[in-house]
């Protein structure tokens, strides 16, 4: 993912754009699946099924506890947010109301982040 992300010069404002785009995934109107942790005992299957949980208020914990000088940050988070995706498409059928929120939801976040962040 670092090749990914061109290697753009001020890369000091990358933890406020991450913010930035983190606020924007919890206020899209698809993003009800994701905002908290999948509740393990609630949801049969899905501790089996699915070896890395991840979820939008997993991720604002690890961005608050992120130090910009480790600048694996950005590829951090571009991961974790891929994993909520990823994990989505894994357990969910595409026709499913939960599965067409993470079809929505990452085609949302790849629009905006190549916008901010390439
Ligand atoms: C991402 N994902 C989420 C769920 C789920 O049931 N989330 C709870 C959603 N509720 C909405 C209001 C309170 C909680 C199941 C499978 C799955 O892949």
């Amino acid at each position: 993912c670092a090749k990914k992300a061109k290697p753009h010069k001020d890369d000091k404002k990358d933890l406020a754009t991450c913010r930035v785009l983190l606020a924007e995934l919890e206020t899209h109107q698809d993003a009800w699946p994701f905002l908290k942790p999948v509740d393990l005992k609630a949801v049969p299957g899905y501790r089996k099924v699915i070896k890395k949980p991840m979820d939008f208020s997993t991720i604002r914990e690890k961005l608050n506890n992120s130090q910009q000088n480790n600048e694996l940050f950005l590829c951090t988070f571009i991961i974790d947010v891929n994993l909520v995706f990823d994990n989505c498409e894994r357990f969910n059928e595409d026709d499913s109301e939960i599965g067409r929120a993470g079809h929505n939801m990452r085609r949302f976040f790849d629009k905006r982040w190549t916008e901010l962040l390439q």
